[in-house]
């Protein structure tokens, strides 16, 4: 697309609005341009003494570089950053609806229903990624956000990197979404995000990821590497049967996104008691 010129931007030019959220290493703001015309952003705060104390830099360098050049509707635009002596800004689009894993919290688990229009959505910005060989590798409910019409939007490309990679994922964080590849430290393709978005239909519909052990961390390893996946009984068979199958996800995420409406459309009933 026409490489729109990249204008400088700082602080003053915006009016502060509301805190958004506090993510890892800053808060995020509600802004507004102060100049015609009026923008609305989520403005990002990062502190560069704690990025060069965390040696992040060259993946905040990535995250940059990677996603100012996407463009998808299921995709949360980077438009652009700017600095000051104490601080990085990122300049990012306004998701209207916020944070889905607050979403999921509050209702515990989705319906099969909403399950289903999510996992499509994710299904379409990972074919869009990997079409332009980005691997997100952290795909979690904390890093999706809802747009003003419910839409979901992928964010947080501080782990992303073009395929393949085989950086370790050290920094803490939860490892419920690492496939077995990752947490061996081997060489990963972009197959780890069909993976994540496994656990995270699991985690949509059963209300947390299918291989969590909050005792001990060396044994959500254990199973994750086993791929030790157990079913509530809660759980209609015609999901148990969709997950079952996407395990390993050899599957297209569309498919995945397809079977998980169908079922709910084959069995109305089903998705009642999901
Ligand atoms: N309603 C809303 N509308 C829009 N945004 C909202 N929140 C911000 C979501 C984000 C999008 N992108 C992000 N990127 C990073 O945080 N990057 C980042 C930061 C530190 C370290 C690192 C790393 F390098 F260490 F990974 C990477 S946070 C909200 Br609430």
């Amino acid at each position: 697309s026409r490489k729109s010129p990249t204008r400088e931007w700082s602080l003053h030019e915006f009016d502060m609005g509301r805190p958004l959220g506090k993510g890892k290493f800053g808060r995020v703001y509600m802004v507004r341009t102060k100049c015609e015309p009026r923008y609305i952003l989520a403005l990002k705060t990062l502190y560069k003494s704690e990025i060069i104390q965390s040696k992040v830099e060259k993946q905040i360098r990535r995250e940059i570089e990677i996603q100012q050049n996407l463009r998808h509707p299921n995709v949360l635009r980077l438009y652009g950053y700017f600095h000051d002596e104490k601080r990085i800004f990122l300049m990012l689009e306004f998701a209207g609806k916020g944070e889905l894993y607050k979403q999921l919290s509050k209702h515990g688990c989705f319906t099969e229903k909403r399950s289903a229009r999510y996992i499509d959505q994710m299904a379409d910005a990972l074919i869009y990624l990997h079409g332009k060989h980005v691997i997100h590798r952290d795909i979690k409910p904390e890093n999706l956000l809802l747009g003003i019409n419910g839409e979901l939007k992928i964010g947080d490309f501080g782990w992303s990197v073009h395929a393949p990679g085989n950086r370790r994922k050290t920094l803490c964080g939860t490892l419920d979404y690492l496939p077995p590849e990752m947490v061996e430290g081997k060489e990963h393709s972009e197959k780890v995000d069909y993976w994540a978005l496994g656990v995270l239909t699991y985690e949509f519909l059963i209300g947390n990821p299918p291989f969590e052990d909050r005792s001990s961390v060396s044994n959500t390893y254990r199973r994750i590497a086993k791929v030790d996946l157990r079913f509530p009984s809660s759980m209609s068979s015609d999901v148990k049967d969709l997950i079952a199958k996407a395990w390993p996800t050899t599957l297209l995420p569309k498919l995945i996104a397809d079977l998980l409406t169908s079922s709910y459309n084959m069995n109305p009933r089903n998705a009642l008691h999901s």
